[in-house]
């Protein structure tokens, strides 16, 4: 495990926690961090097991990136405090694909990936992302939706042991937005990262996430077990009553809920 702070010892499990004796894959104890003093995080704690999917919620400004990034070690310089345990192998995606523009997809995907037999593995992770035959085609000429597939696939290619995704599907349309969560779904069921995806989508964490974690004055308000069978359809009476829930603990009332917020 990587450790950004310092070595932990085990603590007792926590509501939400994990249902393993594994050790986890992901570790956070006593979050804390702050900008120009004033508070984001105010102590956060957070396990995810190894191969397990967790969805972060939260309002605007809640701190959720703020999380991701402390999780990634990407946050130097900000002010805070606690421990945070991560494997070695950590790969991230964000809204935007973040391809380097004057590289074509195949070399993009292989950039973090030396060594024989990377541009096979490149190949292989395009196929599986269905952009096979894309290989030599430069990121301008990809839709917003084929460069996130790009994104995945170079993310995947290095088999890490855990996917930090920040909004990787909010910049897109509703129905592409809904195959690239079939896509990310089946992705992860195949190779088992611990994921943590940020998201402002109540219905995107239910369908994807094992346990939903919502952030709230700094600290997680609720850690809750997704336990509907797949594939999980909106149209669900469980699934609208975990809905409803995390709504509510959002804070959303049924007026803006009315409109659409
Ligand atoms: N580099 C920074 N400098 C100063 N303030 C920051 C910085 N990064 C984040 N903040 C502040 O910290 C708070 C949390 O930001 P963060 O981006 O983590 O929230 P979020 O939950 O991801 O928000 P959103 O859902 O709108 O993306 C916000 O008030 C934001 O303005």
């Amino acid at each position: 495990m990587a450790s950004h702070t310092g070595r932990l010892t085990l603590a007792p499990p926590t509501e939400g926690a994990p249902l393993t004796t594994e050790a986890p894959a992901v570790r956070v104890r006593g979050l804390t961090r702050g900008f120009d003093g004033r508070a984001v995080l105010r102590g956060v704690e957070l396990d995810i097991a190894r191969g397990e999917f967790v969805a972060l919620l939260g309002r605007s400004g809640s701190g959720k990136s703020t999380l991701l990034r402390a999780v990634a070690g990407l946050d130097h310089g900000v002010a805070g405090a606690g421990d945070v345990d991560t494997p070695e192998s950590v790969s991230m995606v964000f809204q935007d694909s973040r391809l380097l523009p004057w590289q074509r997809v195949l070399a993009n995907v292989i950039l973090a990936l030396p060594g024989p037999g990377a541009r096979e593995r490149g190949r292989a992770a395009l196929a599986e992302v269905g952009l096979e035959g894309r290989e030599r085609a430069w990121p301008h000429e990809l839709s917003g939706g084929e460069l996130q597939r790009a994104a995945l696939a170079r993310s995947l290619v290095r088999e890490p042991r855990l996917l930090l995704a920040d909004e990787p599907f909010g910049a897109l349309d509703a129905l592409t937005r809904t195959r690239m969560q079939a896509l990310l779904l089946r992705l992860t069921e195949r190779h088992r990262p611990a994921v943590l995806l940020v998201t402002h989508s109540v219905d995107e964490a239910i369908v994807l996430a094992d346990r939903v974690v919502v952030l709230s004055e700094g600290v997680v308000a609720a850690d809750l077990r997704v336990d509907l069978a797949a594939p999980r359809e909106v149209t669900d009476p469980g699934f609208a009553a975990l809905r409803a829930r995390l709504l509510s603990l959002l804070g959303v009332d049924r007026e803006e809920r009315a409109t659409g917020e």
